[in-house]
């Protein structure tokens, strides 16, 4: 049996092979329950719930019609500095084996899905941007400097509405709007907190009807809602708030997307602190459980309808009744700096439509091909097909110079707006009413033609009217242009980073993320198989593809599998103290003239990814530079370089842990923007040496046997690498079962990020497309993490690096793509791509025997 059948033979037939399986359970994720809507629609035998069908089905992408990968979308901006590479290049060979294994099953079956799994409150649009033009990039000179520093935190900032202790007099809303005693308007006042009547002064009107906010000489808040009960005397709801930080009267509320949940707490509830005992019991102020789950009806149904408009008008009460609760939105300092412009004019609304169009078709110019395909089959707006729209104004200077709470944070003017968008929006869901928020425009230019004064800017743009019906889910989300993130992902206790929902045990991301890293669907791998020897070609036919494939339906846990597009490529960019040692012809300043030329659009990274359709995104994970603030530039600083491996650790445990979570949080945030497959990518000059190093310490192997020659030294200079790669290794005596531990003593930055997306893609049973030995590297740290993620890798290539051979046998991978490549960047990774793209296509589109009516060999 050669190497390479040997390694074939380890993976696909038996995944289990290789690796110690814990007895995890499968991904459950966020405590999912629910199953995926994102499996992709008119394939072969894919089943869809009649609840999914409808007219959301149109808009659906990975349909097997599309123009396969190699669109013809027009190239980006390019760089223009070439750079001057070094000479020379060697090569190893392998020559690929041809043998399989195989079966095959009917498609179906489904797998917990963490995006699935939890509701969490609505988001609205997805946005994104496009490389600039612009670039640097220089000839190597020699030489080289670094220098950590530690990096940033993360902290959240809380908005605080101080109490106030004056009533001011206000003016009303138009009495003329007013409808009926349900809506009539409040007293312009601030109430007092806690103290006494807040009563209207001055010639402040006292509401007809409006007998529920001044009951009583004791008084209470005016409250804005109507029919609510009487307010105790004294309530003052942001005193019971306080008193129970983190336990909210809110807690046992129904969630978002029904009633209460049973997440069991795990953490005791924290006492109350000294408050007064308060006669007011927790959840006095609570609504009937009815109108509570109308409140959450209306947040949870709320869309943002694009399709299935109706014609209807609008009647004028309805209209108010809407605009009023819009008008209702909390603001800052109470500057109300929104107005509305109805706009039913058709001939303003098709100019407006111009507009919409032409950013239409510029963003679409700026996507890559996977993204392009799927984006040409989604509506953007809906502007002539509703009987009106709405555009929301804010005005930032209302209210004067002293607006209370906008001194230190102008924005707040525009987010109040906001406020009154999704009062709006809320409030029409109610009415029945579908609302859909076109932000294709250049403010000034929509300003323009709406012929605002020059002191508003435009806030939103709605597209306001009956509909036919309310998708179930996001429109974005049912044709798979991006998932809802899990409500655990976004909720951090006391700092960020501790993660965990109310009355859970805080946990780090990742703990998290390895926790839910299990073994690969053995039913969906049957099914796999079984399909494979059905489909209508000779057994094994499609050699190494139909292991791939079946590796990918038992990480989705589904038969076949999503395809693995779109794809977004990862570039995780470092610096490294290293490079004093002389182990690079290149200087470091490379590493960020080539993260420029990535956001330009102009190295070979970003070539082979428009020949693929992939997106490509840069994180600087370590770069000792400053870098621009760039569309496509994640900026994840940890520290400006690591420190010399060969004088002591590279760097702390905790900067390792950081970047190891920097890379978990690419990987979600990829995966939830609708990627189906990550690429892993890298840059930092000299990182050709730490990864040596790190080869040599997982796998036992001598440094002499896994150091390569990078970027391309000389003899004299190899020999020296190989022994900066000892000295490093010496020096930090590295223990192999403490990966976090080996990648702070000699990894770099990128290493450890990339070892974190590995395992976030395997978390979120993602295929990972691993490029070359930088990446070989990462992955060994991450299998060492959580053996299970190997079941989410594939090897796109076997570079030339030697320590890149030494990987893939240790770990049992097969390279789909061997061309004597020695470049990193993703690129290697990258022309692997189509190969598993087509082997995912292939189990999904080829016909079986049995469908096909070919007859089968004896
Ligand atoms: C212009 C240029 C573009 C690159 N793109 C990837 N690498 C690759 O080479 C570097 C590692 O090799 P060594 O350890 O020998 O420095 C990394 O930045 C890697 O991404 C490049 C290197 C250079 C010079
Ligand atoms: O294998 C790689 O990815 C590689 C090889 C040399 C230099 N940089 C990257």
């Amino acid at each position: 049996m050669t190497g390479d059948e040997h390694r074939r033979n380890r993976r696909g037939r038996n995944p289990d092979d290789g690796t110690s399986h814990s007895s995890d359970q499968d991904n459950r994720g966020d405590r999912g329950e629910h199953a995926s809507p994102q499996s992709g629609a008119h394939r072969p035998g894919a089943s869809r719930s009649a609840s999914d069908a409808g007219h959301w089905e149109t808009i659906a992408y990975g349909h097997t019609s599309g123009g396969g990968l190699l669109d013809d979308l027009p190239e980006q901006g390019r760089g223009t500095g070439p750079l001057s590479p070094p000479s020379s290049g060697q090569a190893q060979d392998s020559a690929p084996g041809q043998e399989r294994s195989s079966s095959a099953g009917a498609p179906t079956s489904q797998r917990p899905n963490p995006f699935q799994s939890q509701p969490s409150p609505p988001r609205s649009t997805a946005r994104s941007g496009s490389p600039r033009a612009s670039a640097v990039a220089t000839p190597p000179t020699a030489e080289a400097e670094s220098g950590p520093t530690s990096g940033s935190s993360h902290t959240d900032g809380a908005l605080q509405h101080p109490p106030t202790a004056s009533t001011v007099a206000g003016h009303s809303d138009r009495p003329d709007q007013q409808q009926n005693t349900e809506h009539t308007l409040e007293p312009n006042v601030i109430p007092f907190r806690g103290a006494g009547a807040a009563r209207p002064q001055g010639n402040a009107p006292e509401p007809a009807g409006d007998d529920h906010s001044t009951t009583g000489a004791a008084g209470g808040s005016p409250r804005a809602s109507q029919g609510t009960a009487p307010l105790p005397p004294d309530s003052d709801h942001s005193t019971a708030v306080g008193a129970h930080s983190h336990t909210s009267p809110h807690d046992s509320v129904a969630q978002p997307n029904g009633p209460a949940r049973g997440v069991p707490p795990k953490v005791a509830q924290p006492e109350p602190t000294a408050a007064p005992a308060s006669p007011v019991p927790p959840g006095a102020h609570a609504y009937p459980e009815t109108e509570r789950e109308a409140v959450y009806r209306a947040i949870r149904e709320r869309r943002d309808v694009r399709v299935g408009f109706k014609p209807d008008p609008i009647p004028h009460e309805v209209l108010t009744r809407v605009l009023h609760a819009a008008h209702q939105a909390p603001s800052v300092g109470f500057s109300q700096p929104w107005d509305f412009v109805v706009v039913d004019d058709l001939e303003t609304r098709r100019r407006v439509k111009r507009l919409a169009e032409q950013q239409r078709d510029e963003y679409a110019n700026s996507l890559p091909g996977a993204r392009a395909r799927a984006f040409s089959g989604l509506k953007v707006e809906a502007i002539l097909d509703t009987p009106l729209n709405i555009a929301i104004t804010v005005d930032p200077t209302r209210g004067g110079r002293h607006t209370l709470g906008r001194h230190a944070q102008p924005q707040t003017a525009g987010y109040s707006t906001s406020l009154a968008v999704q009062n709006l929006w809320l409030a029409a869901r109610a009415e029945g009413l579908g609302v859909g928020w076109v932000s294709f425009f250049t403010e000034r230019s929509l300003a323009r033609e709406l012929d605002l004064p020059a002191h508003l800017e435009v806030v939103a743009y709605l597209c306001v009217g009956y509909v036919e019906e309310f998708p179930p889910e996001p429109e974005l989300a049912l044709g798979g242009w991006a998932q809802r993130r899990p409500l655990s992902w976004a909720v951090h206790h006391d700092q960020y980073g501790h993660r965990g929902l109310p009355g859970e045990e805080p946990t780090s991301l990742l703990n998290e993320t390895i926790a839910v890293i299990g073994p690969p669907d053995e039913q969906a791998l049957g099914q796999a198989r079984d399909r494979q020897r059905r489909m209508t070609k000779p057994e094994g036919a499609l050699g190494v593809l139909e292991d791939i494939s079946v590796q990918l339906a038992g990480l989705a846990g589904q038969c076949p599998p999503p395809l693995p597009e779109p794809a977004a490529v990862a570039i995780f960019a470092g610096d490294h103290g290293v490079h004093a040692q002389g182990v690079s012809p290149w200087p470091q300043e490379v590493t960020a003239q080539m993260v420029t030329n990535f956001l330009n659009g102009g190295a070979v990274v970003n070539a082979f990814a428009s020949q693929v359709g992939a997106e490509v995104s840069v994180v600087d994970v370590g770069v000792s530079a400053d870098l621009p603030s760039v569309p496509g530039l994640l900026p994840r600083k940890i520290a400006r370089g690591t420190a010399d491996s060969t004088q002591g650790a590279a760097m702390t445990r905790a900067q390792a842990g950081h970047a190891l979570e920097v890379g978990i949080e690419v990987a979600r945030d990829l995966v939830s923007a609708g990627n189906r497959c990550l690429v892993t990518g890298d840059m930092g000059i000299s990182n050709t040496t730490p990864s040596a190093a790190l080869i040599a310490a997982f796998t036992g192997r001598d440094p002499a046997e896994v150091t390569g020659r990078g970027t391309g030294v000389d003899d004299a200079a190899h020999q020296h690498k190989v022994e900066v790669v000892r000295r490093a290794l010496t020096v930090n005596r590295v223990d192999r079962g403490d990966p976090v531990g080996v990648l702070a003593a000699v990894g770099g930055l990128e290493h450890a990020a990339l070892a974190g997306f590995i395992l976030g893609a395997a978390a979120l049973r993602i295929p990972v497309v691993l490029d070359g030995v930088i990446a070989g590297a990462s992955c060994l740290a991450a299998l060492a993490i959580a053996p299970n993620a190997l079941h989410a890798c594939v090897a796109g290539h076997r570079s030339s690096e030697p320590g890149h051979s030494a990987v893939l046998e240790h770990v049992g991978l097969r390279p789909l793509v061997d061309l004597e490549l020695r470049l990193g960047e993703g690129s290697g990774a990258l022309l692997g791509l189509p190969l598993l793209q087509g082997s995912v296509r292939a189990l999904r589109d080829v016909a079986t025997f049995d469908d096909a009516g070919v007859t089968e060999r004896d």
